[in-house]
């Protein structure tokens, strides 16, 4: 099960969801910082990366190759972007699904111009004669083009311009070792904190010529799931809210006001989030409780449970997986105002006697 698996099956177009939809690309290619200096957070990956990049401009040589792995809306296609304007080199925009044939990749590779930036997304899902071409180009600038079929197929060599491959991936593990050791540079990329998400929508609010207020910037940053895309789309809709509600100025409660129509809490759980926790919390006591027990409980799949609505509730330490089942956590019941049940008996190994909670959680 992959948390950040695009291709998780979605109940509805979720104001929360990590991927681009709607109208998302045509804001973000305005919203979309253009250099390191303008890209924010993520300290050690611009560190690393400013490095990389200053070395090979100072050798006059192309950088080396790039792989960056991290969860979608993170900034990875910005950051190839970034990479390609601190070169000053062309970058071209293909993807892993997008490339079915080696022939592909060999178009693709033999029209790139010196030095130019090929950035290839989500790179685990291409296939696997593309990949193995791959290999030979990122190390030694060359692809054998075979030509014809059967036992009298030929390859031929063709050299390439030197070029530097920035990968992307949802999925790092996903990747075979060769593939993943001919990347000079990895970097991974984590979920953003409140403060680099706040300068996110501050930022953005700049650039949509939106007025916005510290509290209200804070506001938005909380329910944004450590995510810039998603940032930047509550920002959009709070914008509305603001607009057609009051005065225009984003305040703390024009935007809580305006997400909480929206239904997104102040935790940044949406609809779903929220029926899988409240059913998990009334339902079965807060659990431990089976996957397809929890689905049919809140009437979705049980697959839209475990890789829509899981992963971040995992990730906020709402919910865990344990081999008897889900259970809730403390903080869960804490998040939606709820008091757990008293468990009667002590509890083995319980230092808290009473509380029943050690054995939900314990070890
Ligand atoms: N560090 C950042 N500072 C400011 N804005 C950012 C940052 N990272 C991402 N963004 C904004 O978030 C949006 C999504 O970023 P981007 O498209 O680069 O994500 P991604 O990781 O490539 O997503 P996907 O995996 O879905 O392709 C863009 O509008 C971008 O401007």
């Amino acid at each position: 099960m992959n948390p950040y698996d695009e291709t998780a099956p979605a109940p509805e177009e979720r104001i929360v969801g990590a991927a681009a939809e709607g109208d998302d690309q045509a804001v973000e290619a305005a919203l979309r910082p253009k250099d390191l200096g303008e890209f924010i957070g993520q300290e050690k990956v611009r560190q690393q990366l400013d490095l990389v990049l200053r070395a090979a401009r100072q050798r006059g040589a192309t950088a080396d190759h790039v792989l960056l792995s991290g969860a979608p809306g993170l900034g990875k296609t910005t950051l190839s972007m970034i990479i390609a304007a601190e070169m000053n080199a062309p970058i071209r925009i293909t993807s892993g699904p997008a490339i079915q044939h080696a022939g592909d990749l060999a178009a693709i590779l033999s029209s790139l111009q010196e030095g130019e930036i090929l950035f290839l997304d989500e790179i685990h899902r291409m296939s696997r004669p593309a990949e193995e071409m791959l290999y030979m180009a990122m190390e030694d600038f060359r692809v054998d083009v075979i030509v014809g079929k059967g036992p009298g197929a030929t390859a031929i060599p063709l050299d390439l311009p030197p070029f530097t491959l920035v990968g992307a991936t949802t999925r790092a593990g996903l990747l075979p070792p060769p593939l993943r050791d001919r990347f000079g540079f990895t970097a991974h990329m984590e979920f953003y904190g409140p403060r680099e998400l706040e300068r996110v929508v501050v930022r953005s609010a700049g650039l949509l010529d939106v007025e916005i207020d510290p509290a209200g910037a804070a506001e938005i940053a909380g329910r944004s799931r450590g995510t810039p895309r998603i940032a930047n789309r509550l920002l959009r809709r709070v914008r509305d809210y603001a607009q057609v509600k009051a005065d225009g100025v984003v305040t703390r409660e024009i935007a809580a006001t305006a997400l909480g129509v929206y239904e997104v809490d102040g935790r940044g759980l949406d609809r779903l989030d929220r029926a899988v926790l409240e059913a998990l919390l009334k339902l079965f006591g807060g659990g431990p409780v089976g996957l397809s027990t929890l689905a049919v409980a809140v009437g979705e799949e049980r697959e839209t449970v475990e890789e829509v609505a899981e992963p971040f509730l995992v990730r906020e330490g709402l919910l865990a997986r344990t081999p008897r089942g889900r259970v809730a956590t403390p903080a869960a019941w804490a998040h939606l105002g709820l008091v757990p049940p008293q468990v009667a008996g002590p509890v083995p190994g319980a230092d808290q006697a009473g509380s029943g909670q050690q054995g939900l959680f314990g070890s």
